[in-house]
């Protein structure tokens, strides 16, 4: 059976552009007999080694797109391709959400790709992404594998606004504050956890609800992820939603963000790190 794969290297990186390298000519050397193994990777990378290259958002057709960089390459990754099998090479700074060591990277990939060829499958495990919505649903963020934001006109003092946020339609909080954040377990180690926020295992299917520099603030809370949250920002000029740090929405006061769950999650396959023990990474 053909298999067809991408690789993104963290741009600018080139021990990641280095490793993709290696990484493609080492897949396409071993589909001969079982059938090809088609490997493409991103532009920035294919410039850097001389390799075939597409964009990275036409590679969500690939059986798997392998990231070699921190926890932000693989975000990138996850919003260009979406719920395409995506194994995470760890060459960041942090690397929470990647859990394959670079050494072991070409071993790893070489061998999961040898077993889709066999059983048309890949082991892994679906993480669920966020979506951030306007009232009327008149625009939409992009799904986030991290947190949704919402906050006043910027973090820090004279940026907060009034922050009330409802849980099936109940009052949680309200209270001057910078903003709040809707966090999935991947990301309770993100942003969440700068804020105050719980860890939440990989495991538990829920959600976290931080309030951001709250005046009155209340505790984190932990719902079901269909639990229905609507935060709604007032007393303040403006304000923003955001996804993952990287996609925002200006909202014009008072303004309403609902936040739920999106249709389709992120598929991450390959080894599953051990969560006790990668939160080392974070000290
Ligand atoms: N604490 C803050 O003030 C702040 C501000 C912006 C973004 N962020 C976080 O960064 C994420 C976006 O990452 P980026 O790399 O595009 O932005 P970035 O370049 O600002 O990196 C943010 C840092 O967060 C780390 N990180 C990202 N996801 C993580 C996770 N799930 N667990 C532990 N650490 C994680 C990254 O490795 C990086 O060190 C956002 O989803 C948010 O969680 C935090
Ligand atoms: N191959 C690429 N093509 C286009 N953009 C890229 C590529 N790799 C990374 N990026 C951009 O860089 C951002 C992540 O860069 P960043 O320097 O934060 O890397 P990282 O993976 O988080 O590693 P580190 O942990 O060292 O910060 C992504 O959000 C994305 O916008």
């Amino acid at each position: 059976m053909d298999v067809a794969v991408g690789i993104v290297g963290q741009r600018g990186n080139e021990r990641a552009q280095g490793l993709a390298a290696s990484l493609a000519e080492t897949l396409e050397r071993s589909g001969r007999d079982g059938g090809e193994t088609a490997v493409v990777v991103d532009e920035a990378t294919g410039e850097a080694v001389d390799a075939p290259a597409c964009p990275v958002d036409e590679m969500d057709d690939r059986d798997l797109v392998v990231s070699i960089g921190g926890d932000g390459t693989l975000l990138f990754v996850a919003r260009e391709v979406g719920p395409t099998p995506i194994l995470g090479v760890n060459l960041g700074e942090v690397g929470f959400l990647n859990a394959v060591a670079p050494k072991d990277a070409v071993d790893v990939v070489t061998d999961l790709v040898a077993d889709y060829r066999e059983t048309g499958a890949f082991e892994g495990r679906e993480l669920a992404r966020l979506e951030a919505t306007s009232e009327g649903a008149d625009w939409t963020l992009e799904p986030a594998l991290n947190e949704i934001v919402v906050h006043g006109p910027r973090r820090g003092p004279g940026g907060g606004a009034t922050v009330e946020v409802r849980v099936d339609g109940g009052r949680y909080a309200a209270s001057h504050a910078d903003g709040v954040l809707v966090a999935t377990p991947a990301g309770s180690t993100a942003y969440n956890l700068s804020e105050g926020g719980p860890l939440v295992h990989p495991t538990a299917d829920a959600l976290v609800v931080t309030q951001m520099a709250a005046a009155d603030s209340m505790p984190p809370l932990v719902v079901d992820p269909d639990t229905e949250l609507s935060i709604t920002i007032s007393d303040s000029d403006t304000g923003y939603a955001i996804s993952d740090g990287r996609n925002r929405r200006r909202l014009d006061p008072p303004a309403t963000v609902t936040v739920s769950v999106a249709d389709e999650p992120i598929r991450l396959v390959g080894p599953r790190g051990d969560f006790v023990s990668s939160l080392e990474k974070l000290d």
